[in-house]
């Protein structure tokens, strides 16, 4: 294939048009916590197989509509979600779905990495263990190597597979979480924040990983670096005091963004 051509196919993946598949949609999403309103009928949908970042100012509501994606917000007792939000076009907030089963769907990667205070093994296998993934020893080590070999991370870990996962540094145990949301083979991963607490070179390792990761996943990361949209995602979305401002393709919100809002934050203007 020659570079043009190149150059069109990816333009075409990363150009979401009446053909994309979205994984996920969002439709007048609302969020209260108590009698506060956080988020306010967000119409949000998340192409599959593409990273989509969701930026803007501090209390925005990006980490409640991360949040909401899974059902984490359930966890917190004075939450409250309203709208609808589908996976796959299956209501994720029907009292059918299992909501473990869910999480192990749309996998969490946190802003501060939080391996379990056990071995780099048991970290990656625990997932597997309780889905009941695996049939027996053999099975569950491959799904161990196949998992820490996607987040990047197995040369670093192979021969030290029995220490404790709070033993390596604060990038590889982000890689190492990573691995653990892989093991259960998720089909939607969700990132908090997931660089905050790296240094510059995990990083760019744990960015690299992101671009990789998207062939096989739905990414959904929340950033307060407008370098790191810019670099990982191929859509946007701009949050504004709980309204979704706009969405659309990272190189136009960070080029030619339609909404003033957008600009001053890209910017440096607010936030
Ligand atoms: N557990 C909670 N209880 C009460 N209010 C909350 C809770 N979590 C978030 N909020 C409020 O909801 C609003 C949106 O918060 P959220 O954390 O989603 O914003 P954010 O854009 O992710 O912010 P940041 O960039 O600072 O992480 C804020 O006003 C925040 O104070």
């Amino acid at each position: 294939m020659n570079m043009l051509t190149e150059a069109a196919v990816e333009k075409k993946l990363m150009t979401p048009d009446a053909a994309t598949t979205y994984k996920m949609r969002g439709e007048k999403v609302t969020v209260h916590y108590g009698e506060k309103q956080a988020l306010f009928d967000v119409d949000l949908n998340i192409p599959e197989k593409q990273v989509m970042a969701l930026i803007g100012p501090s209390g925005c509501g990006k980490s409640t509509f991360l949040r909401c994606l899974n059902r984490m917000n359930d966890t917190i007792d004075i939450a409250r979600v309203g709208g609808k939000i589908t996976l796959d076009g299956e209501d994720i907030y029907d009292p059918k779905i299992d909501v473990v089963e869910l999480r192990a769907r749309v996998g969490m990667v946190f802003q501060k990495p939080n391996p379990f205070p056990k071995s780099i093994y048991e970290n990656i296998a625990y997932g597997p263990r309780i889905h009941g993934l695996t049939k027996n020893k053999a099975e569950l080590d491959a799904v161990v190597e196949s998992s820490l070999r996607k987040a990047a991370i197995w040369n670093e870990v192979k021969d030290r597979l029995q220490e404790p996962g709070t033993g390596l540094s604060g990038g590889q145990q982000q890689r190492l979480c990573i691995a653990r949301a892989i093991a259960v083979s998720p089909e939607v991963i969700l990132m908090d924040e997931p660089c905050s607490a790296l240094d510059p070179i995990a990083t760019a390792k744990v960015e690299e990983l992101i671009d990789e990761l998207r062939q096989n996943y739905t990414i959904v990361i929340v950033t307060h670096s407008m370098q790191q949209a810019a670099r990982v995602s191929q859509r946007t979305a701009m949050f504004h005091i709980g309204y979704l401002v706009e969405e659309g393709p990272t190189d136009k919100m960070f080029t030619n963004p339609d909404d003033k809002r957008t600009q001053d934050y890209i910017t440096g203007r607010f936030g």
